[in-house]
C-alpha cells in the first residue's frame, strides 16, 4: 500500500473531485459514512457520543458523522471549537445540514469546555491534515482537557495537533486516541514509533480516491501489508529438489554466544531453504550438530571465534554475524568476505558493529547486500539522529550512497531500498523485543536469498514474516513470555 505526503492527499482528493466526479460535499459524506460503518461495529448506541469539531474539513467530517450517527439512534453532542472566524466551505454545508438534527456548542474559551461522562465515546474532528502549525489556544486547551479524560478517544483521519509527515515538538498539544481511522491512506507519521501514543490503533478507511491517481503517482513509502506480501511469495514447484532451493552459509557464533548460531540456523530452515552451512568456531561443533542435524557445520580453526573464510564459492547466499564478536581475526575474516563475495549477502549484529568501527569496509560492500541493524546498530553505523523522521532521511541516504538494503529494525520495521524506498512493516509486536528475535530474522532473510529471492523482496518478505510467525507465537504464549525460538516455531508460509 502506498504512503502518500499531505501534498499528494490533497491532490488526489482533487483528482478525484474533478475526474470521478464527485463533489468535494459528496466525497466528504463518503468519508463520513465510511468512518460511521466502522463506527457502529466497534461502539453499541447506548454509549453517549461527544463530537469535537474544528472548522475545516476535519471538522466538516465530524458535523456529517453526528448527522449519520444521530440518524442511527446514537445520542450525540456536538462541540464546535472555535479557533478561527472562518470555516471551509462543506464545514459551512455540513453544519447547516446538521442545524434539522441536533443542536451544536460552541466552545471560545474555557469557561465554555463541557462536563465529560464517564462512559461518552470521544471522536476528535478538530484538525486533521490541513494542520499547518501547533495547535495552541483553546484548541491546545480542549486537547489537553481531552487527554486528561479517561473516555475513549477515536480521532477522524489523524489525532488534531499531529503533523503527517512532518516532526512534532515536544510540547505540541497533541491528542492521544485509542484509534484512529484514516482515509484511504496511513499517513507517514503513523509508522513513527515516536507516535505511537498519538495514534493508537489504526485503520485505514477506503474513500474511493481515484485508483488512476493513486497508481500514477509515485511515492517513496509504502507499507506492506498481506496481499503485498503474499504477492512475493515464489509458489514451490511439485517437481523440485532440494538443490532448487538453494545452499546457504550463516558465518556465526562465538564462544558463549552459540544460541544466536542456532537460532539463525534454524529460522533459515524453516524458511524454506534447500540446503544450510555453518560456518562456527570450534567450541561450537557439538553443540550445533546435536541442535540442528539437518544443517552441515564447518568448523573454524579457532576454537573460540571465527578467524578464516570457508570455501564460499558453492554457496547461493551467505548471511554472517550473529553472536561472532569483533575480535581482530573476526575483523579480518569480514575484510576477507567483502573481497571474495559473489553472491547475495546479509550482515547483522556484530559484523554490523565491525563495519562502524572499519568504515573503510563500507567501500567493499557489494551492491544490495541487506543490512539488519537495530537503532543502536545503525547510529553506530550512519551517525545520531534528532528524531525518526531524521533517522529515516539518514537511512535513505546511507542505503544509496553504498547501494544497500537496509532493514531498520523496530516496530514497523523500515526496509530501505537502495533507491530510497522505504517499505514499512505491518506484523510483529512487542514481545519480539527480547533476545535472539534478531538471529532469527537473519536466518530467513539469509535462506529466502539463497532460494534466489531479490534481495529487494527476501528483505520485505522476510521481515514481514518474521513479524508475523512473532504475532502467532504472541497468539500462544503472549507477548511477554514468548522467546525467539517460539518465533521460529511459527514461521511457516
Ligand atoms: N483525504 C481526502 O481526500 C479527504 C479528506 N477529508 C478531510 O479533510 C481533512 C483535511 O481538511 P483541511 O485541509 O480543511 O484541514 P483541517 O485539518 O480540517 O483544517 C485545518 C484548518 O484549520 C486551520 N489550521 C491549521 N492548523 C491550525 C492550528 N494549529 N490552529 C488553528 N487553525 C489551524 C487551517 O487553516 P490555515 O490557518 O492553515 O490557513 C484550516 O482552515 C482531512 O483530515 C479529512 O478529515 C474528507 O473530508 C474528504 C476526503
Ligand atoms: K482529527
Amino acid at each position: 500500500m502506498k504512503i502518500f505526503k499531505t501534498e499528494q492527499i490533497r491532490q488526489a482528493d482533487a483528482y478525484t473531485i474533478a475526474n470521478a466526479p464527485i463533489s468535494s460535499l459528496d466525497l466528504m459524506e463518503r468519508a463520513s459514512n465510511t468512518f460511521v460503518r466502522w463506527f457502529c461495529n466497534q461502539f453499541v448506541n447506548t454509549r453517549p457520543i461527544g463530537i469535537f469539531c474544528g472548522k475545516g474539513n476535519n471538522g466538516g467530517d465530524g458535523l456529517a458523522i453526528a448527522r449519520l450517527l444521530s440518524e442511527k439512534a446514537y445520542q450525540v453532542k456536538v462541540y464546535i471549537v472555535e479557533h478561527s472566524e472562518d470555516a471551509s466551505e462543506d464545514f459551512h454545508a455540513n453544519f447547516i445540514r446538521l442545524e434539522n438534527h441536533l443542536t451544536s456548542f460552541k466552545i471560545h474559551s474555557e469557561v465554555d469546555l463541557p462536563q465529560i461522562p464517564a462512559n461518552m465515546v470521544i471522536i476528535d474532528a478538530m484538525l486533521g491534515s490541513g494542520l499547518s502549525r501547533a495547535a495552541t489556544g483553546i484548541l491546545a486547551e480542549v486537547i489537553q482537557k481531552l487527554n486528561d479524560a479517561p473516555n475513549k478517544i477515536v480521532s477522524v483521519d489523524i489525532a488534531s495537533g499531529l503533523y503527517a509527515d512532518r516532526q512534532n515538538e515536544k510540547e505540541d498539544a497533541i491528542i492521544k486516541p485509542h484509534c484512529t481511522v484514516s482515509f484511504q491512506f496511513p499517513k507517514l507519521a503513523f509508522m513513527m514509533p515516536q507516535n505511537a501514543e498519538f495514534v493508537g490503533n489504526w485503520f485505514v478507511a477506503d474513500i474511493g480516491l481515484s485508483e488512476n491517481f493513486i497508481s500514477a503517482t509515485p511515492t517513496s513509502y509504502f507499507y506492506t501489508d498481506k496481499s503485498e506480501a503474499e504477492c512475493k511469495i515464489i509458489p514451490r514447484k511439485k517437481f523440485s529438489h532440494k538443490g532448487t532451493f538453494g545452499h546457504g552459509l550463516i558465518l556465526a557464533g562465538s564462544h558463549g554466544k552459540m544460541g544466536a548460531a542456532i537460532l539463525s540456523g534454524r529460522a533459515c530452515l524453516r524458511s524454506g531453504i534447500g540446503l544450510l552451512s555453518m560456518h562456527i568456531p570450534g567450541c561450537g561443533y557439538e553443540i550445533m550438530q546435536i541442535s540442528i542435524p539437518e544443517a552441515m557445520v564447518t568448523v573454524d580453526p579457532d576454537h573460540k571465534h571465527l578467524s578464516k573464510l570457508p570455501q564460499i564459492e558453492s554457496y547461493s547466499a551467505i548471511g554472517i554475524g550473529p553472536g561472532v564478536g569483533k575480535e581482530k581475526v573476526t575483523v579480518q575474516l569480514l575484510a576477507t568476505l567483502l573481497k571474495q563475495i559473489k553472491t547475495r549477502l546479509l550482515i547483522d549484529a556484530d559484523a554490523l558493529n565491525i563495519l562502524s568501527e572499519n568504515p573503510y569496509l563500507l567501500d567493499h560492500l557489494p551492491e544490495k547486500t541487506v543490512l539488519t541493524p537495530h537503532p543502536k546498530e545503525f547510529q553506530r553505523l550512519a551517525g545520531e539522529s534528532k528524531n525518526e523522521y531524521e533517522r529515516l532521511e539518514l537511512a535513505r541516504d546511507f542505503a544509496k550512497k553504498h547501494k544497500v538494503i537496509i532493514c531498520l529494525k523496530g516496530a514497523n520495521t523500515a526496509v530501505v531500498l537502495s533507491n530510497g524506498d522505504v517499505h514499512f512493516n505491518s506484523t510483529g509486536n512487542a514481545g519480539m523485543a527480547t533476545g535472539g528475535t534478531g538471529d532469527v530474522l537473519t536466518g530467513i532473510i539469509t535462506s529466502l536469498l539463497a532460494q534466489g529471492y531479490e534481495p529487494e523482496d527476501a528483505a520485505i518478505l522476510g521481515v514481514y514474516q518474521h513479524g508475523l510467525a512473532g504475532d502467532k507465537a504472541s497468539e500462544i504464549k503472549g507477548q511477554s513470555a514468548m522467546i525467539a525460538s517460539d518465533v521460529i516455531d511459527k514461521l511457516g508460509w
